[in-house]
């Protein structure tokens, strides 16, 4: 699979510019809420109308601003699941399924369809029922089953766990990835979640303020975010301007310290991310005296809040542990190890 997407779309004060190369497997639109990704995955599905640029599904042109092309929702060949799954709740599981299969115009043909689906996807005995009385993962599979029914060449799916608990989608991620594995289909999938983003897709792209940030595979953004947007994203809660000091050295100057990274600094970084987990009492690199300000225990962590003594600038710093006896001993000193300093660009 490749798609292409350039476009531009402009929404009151909110500029879109998206340019997004896509493959094969399953590739995640991570952004914070507000950032552009529900407009991006319409506009590829053609719900929306982008202002400017072109789209290439498979080398078929969906849309082209400058040659007046717009293929309609229909022919896009584009699976689309909505965010609360969109079941028409007066229609039974086989109805809202069929309602997939209407471009089939042979009766017999679309009854197997839908009767193939319904067992695929583990609906058999619901057949009858309305969504109101399914399940949310039986409410999931219906809504999916009417999506590749159609067989399409892409699956969209739009925050497809936001509205479940934590339970819940726990078990239905699962499931989704099972599922997306037995249909082969390659999918493009949004979400402001980094937990959904890491177990469901191959690939990432970082959508902030309406713009792709940063883009890679799932482990190399997660390992080395290289932008702001990314390393919020990815969960980093220690973050400051930084700038290069050495050959292999970073100066912090709202810390007060200069760290050792352990490899080349570029000239370009402006910032440092350090993750919550990456302190520790024992690193042996980068120790420096810190005053511990709160500690606070969760259910599987402790999170500890403290600034270095030479910091100059407020904001505490956050560590976290693994839920052990209670620390005995407040360190004196934390410590990092270089490989663990993440060097942001942008
Ligand atoms: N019709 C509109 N008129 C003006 N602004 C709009 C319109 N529709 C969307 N926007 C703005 O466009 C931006 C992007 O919206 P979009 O729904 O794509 O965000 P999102 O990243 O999917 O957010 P969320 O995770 O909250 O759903 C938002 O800031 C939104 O306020």
């Amino acid at each position: 699979m490749s798609l292409s997407v350039q476009i531009q779309k402009q929404l009151g004060d909110f500029h879109l510019s998206v340019r997004l190369e896509t493959g094969a497997g399953v590739w995640g639109l991570l952004g914070a809420s507000g950032s552009g990704k529900s407009k991006t995955l319409q506009c590829i599905a053609g719900i929306e109308r982008p202002d400017q640029g072109r789209i290439v599904l498979n080398g078929r042109v969906l849309f082209d601003a400058e040659k007046g092309i717009n293929v309609s929702v229909q022919q896009r060949r584009v699976g689309y699941l909505f965010q609360n799954y969109a079941l028409f709740p007066t229609m039974s599981v086989e109805e809202n399924i069929a309602c997939g299969a209407r471009f089939l115009k042979n009766g017999r043909e679309r009854r197997q369809r839908v009767q193939s689906m319904i067992r695929r996807m583990q609906l058999t005995g619901l057949e009858n029922l309305r969504p109101a009385q399914l399940s949310g993962g039986q409410q999931q599979r219906t809504a999916l089953a009417r999506c590749l029914i159609n067989e399409p060449e892409i699956l969209l799916l739009d925050e497809p766990f936001s509205a479940l608990d934590v339970y819940l989608k726990e078990q239905l991620m699962g499931e989704m990835t099972d599922l997306l594995g037995q249909f082969h289909k390659d999918v493009i999938v949004v979400t402001h979640n980094r937990e959904e983003a890491y177990q469901l897709c191959d690939h990432l792209a970082i959508l902030a303020d309406g713009q792709v940030d940063a883009c890679g595979t799932v482990e190399d953004v997660f390992a080395a975010p290289e932008t702001r947007a990314g390393a919020i994203l990815t969960g980093c809660k220690n973050i400051v301007p930084a700038r290069k000091a050495g050959a292999t050295t970073v100066a912090v100057p709202d810390w007060g310290l200069c760290l050792e990274t352990g490899r080349p600094v570029p000239e370009a970084v402006r910032a440092i991310a350090i993750r919550e987990q990456a302190f520790s009492a024992e690193a042996g690199e980068n120790e420096y005296p810190v005053e511990i300000l709160k500690v606070v225990d969760q259910p599987f962590s402790r999170l500890v809040q403290f600034r270095y003594r030479s910091q100059t600038v407020p904001g505490p710093l956050t560590w976290r542990l693994e839920t052990g006896p209670r620390l005995q001993h407040l360190p004196e000193k934390l410590g990092v190890a270089g490989t663990y300093i993440i060097l942001l660009y942008r």
